[in-house]
Parts: structure tokens; sequence; C-alpha cells
């Protein structure tokens, strides 16, 4: 069995990443530069967002926080979209989900400049994405694709069965991995709550994907021997032994799916890591895109 490590991968491509922002400078071109909007304050979404301000200061980025209050108005976060759209030395930016209930998600997502949507959320990149176009691929599954690629996991023609829809994560990683491109020319099932036989599924996958946000749900005995399991599932179960009062879980149950997989991502350590460092390779491209 062999753990996919996230956390040194990424710090492998933020070490690439840095050796680009040197030569950008050399090159007298500018410094990349991410902002990132917060409204609200989930303790999670600010550990994120935090994560993300560090990796940038370690990669020699530039970076912005606009931290905005919970009650927010749709228009008052319209207008910041719209000031960063405008801001020539921002290479680009995402807000961070989930948004308050009283914000239209879609209609926010939609105002972001395609060419700034580091987080390849906006119709136009999705759009792109589907048909294979070059764009920014979202940061979850192309961690992931990167992840499969370096270290060389068989994905051409294996059933890979995805458990989630998402917009961010599922969906696309479904298309990601159909595709004919590295890591991906795989036959691909994707299951969510409406999904009858799920089991009976995940049992003849050569590759689970499970992103479905169910602490520790998928368990040794859904898998077969010796499939490869990806783990996106981030959940925090209270848990006072610990120094902050909860422990990260993944979707799938560590202990006893590790026995049966030949690959296992794990959690803190896999998938997370690598959605930052995909972040930072987005920004990169916008800022080379803007010559
Ligand atoms: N590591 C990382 O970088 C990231 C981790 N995450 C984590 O990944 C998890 C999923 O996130 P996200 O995609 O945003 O979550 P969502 O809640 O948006 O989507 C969950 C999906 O799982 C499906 N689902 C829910 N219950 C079941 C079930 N019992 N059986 C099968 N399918 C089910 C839902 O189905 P339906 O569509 O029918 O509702 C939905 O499609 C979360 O734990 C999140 O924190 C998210 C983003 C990045
Ligand atoms: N616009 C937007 N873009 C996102 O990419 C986005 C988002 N909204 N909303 C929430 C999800 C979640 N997400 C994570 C990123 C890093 C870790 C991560 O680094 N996790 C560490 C542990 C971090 C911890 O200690 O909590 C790990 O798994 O090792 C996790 C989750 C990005 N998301």
């Amino acid at each position: 069995m062999t753990i996919l490590d996230g956390k040194k991968t990424s710090a492998d491509l933020k070490l690439e990443i840095a050796e680009s922002v040197k030569q950008l400078k050399l090159q007298g071109k500018k410094t990349p530069h991410l902002a990132a909007i917060l409204v609200g304050n989930d303790g999670a979404s600010m550990t994120y967002v935090g994560a993300k301000v560090k990796a940038c200061e370690l990669v020699g980025f530039n970076s912005t926080l606009i931290d905005l209050p919970e009650e927010t108005t749709e228009d008052r976060l319209l207008q910041e979209i719209e000031s960063l759209n405008n801001n020539d030395d921002v290479d680009g930016f995402i807000i961070q989900l989930p948004l308050p209930k009283h914000i239209d998600e879609q209609k926010v997502l939609m105002a972001v400049n395609p060419d700034k949507d580091v987080d390849g959320f906006h119709p136009t990149n999705v759009g792109k994405m589907t048909l294979d176009l070059p764009t920014f691929l979202p940061a979850t599954p192309f961690g992931i694709m990167e992840l499969l690629e370096r270290y060389n996991v068989e994905t051409s023609g294996k059933h890979v069965v995805v458990i989630g829809r998402s917009h961010i994560v599922g969906r696309p990683m479904s298309i990601l991995m159909s595709q004919k491109r590295k890591a991906g020319n795989a036959t691909v099932t994707v299951a969510h709550s409406r999904t009858k036989n799920l089991k009976e599924l995940t049992l003849q996958a050569d590759i689970i994907v499970a992103a479905l946000g169910i602490a520790e749900f998928l368990t040794g005995d859904m898998v077969k021997q010796d499939a490869v399991i990806i783990d996106v599932g981030i959940t925090r179960v209270e848990d006072a032994s610990k120094k902050r009062g909860y422990r990260l879980a993944g979707d799938v149950h560590f202990e006893s799916v590790s026995k049966k997989a030949s690959f296992i991502t794990p959690v803190p350590g896999g998938v997370g890591p690598m959605t930052i460092a995909m972040l930072l390779k987005n920004t990169l491209l916008a800022c080379k895109n803007k010559g």
C-alpha cells in the first residue's frame, strides 16, 4: 500500500512555483498576486483562507485578503468583485465558499472576470474545461489529477466511482477523469444521494473518489482488493483530547480501507494541501496569461 502524500507533493509543487516566480522577477515581469474574499467568520473557511495567504508568502506571491462581515449585502460583495476585476495588479482571486444564505452564489460567481477566475467556477471556464480547452481547472480535482500523475497511478480504462456531484469537486472530477488526458481515459460512474446500489458500485471500482462530506463513510467492506482511494472529505469531529477541541476526519474509514487499498490519500495531508498548491499554479498561469 502506498500513501499518496499530498503534503510532500504540494511542497514539491510550491518549490517549482517559487522558481517560476524568481524567473519572472529576473525577466522584469510582475509578481503574481492572488486575492481572496471571505464573507463571515466560519472557522473552517478562515483556516483555509489563512493557509492560502501563507502559501502565497512561501512561493513569493503577493496576496490580499478581503474580510467582510457576515451581514455583507450581495450588492456590496458584487462591488468588491468589480473592484478586483478592475485592479490591474491582481492576477486572480477567489470567493471562499460557502457564502451566507442571503447571497446568491451563482450570481456572485458569474460576476468574476473569467481571466481572473483561478477557482475555475465561472460558467465560461466550466464550459472550457468540459470541452477540454485550456482554462483554469478547479483546484481540488486538478490537485487529484496531479497527484495521480506524479505517482504514476494507472487510470486508463479503469472504472472510477466518484461519490458526490458538487460543482466544485465531484462533477469536475468526473469530467476530467473521463477525458482523453493524463490521469484520464477512465470509465466514470457518478454517485450521489439518490444512488441506490452504492456498495455494489464501489465494490466494482478500481478507483474511488469519496467527496460526499460524511466522516468515515467509506468502509473496508465497500472496496475491492487493490483499489485506489482518494479521500476528499474534511469534517471536523469533536475530540476533547485534541488541543483545538476537534480532529479532522475524511470520508474514508482509513483503518479498514487502507488494508485493501493499493494507493490511498490520508486526511489531513492528502487532497487538501494539493488544492492549495493548484490554486497557486492557476494564479501563476493567470499572471503569465497577462503577458
Ligand atoms: N480537500 C479539499 O481540498 C476539499 C475538501 N472538501 C470536502 O469534501 C467534501 C465534499 O465537499 P462538496 O463537494 O463541496 O460537498 P457538497 O455537500 O456540495 O456535495 C456532496 C455530494 O455528496 C452527495 N452525497 C451526500 N450524501 C451522500 C450519500 N449518503 N451517498 C452518496 N452521495 C451522497 C450529495 O448528493 P446530492 O447532490 O444528491 O445532494 C452531493 O452531490 C466535504 O467534506 C468538504 O469539506 C471540499 C472541497 C475541497
Ligand atoms: N472558493 C473556494 N475555493 C476552494 O478551493 C474552497 C472553497 N471555496 N471552500 C472550501 C473548500 C475546502 N478547501 C480546502 C482547502 C485546503 C484544505 C487543507 O489544506 N487541508 C489540510 C488541513 C487543514 C486544517 O488543519 O484544517 C489537509 O487536509 O491536510 C482543505 C480544504 C478549499 N475549498
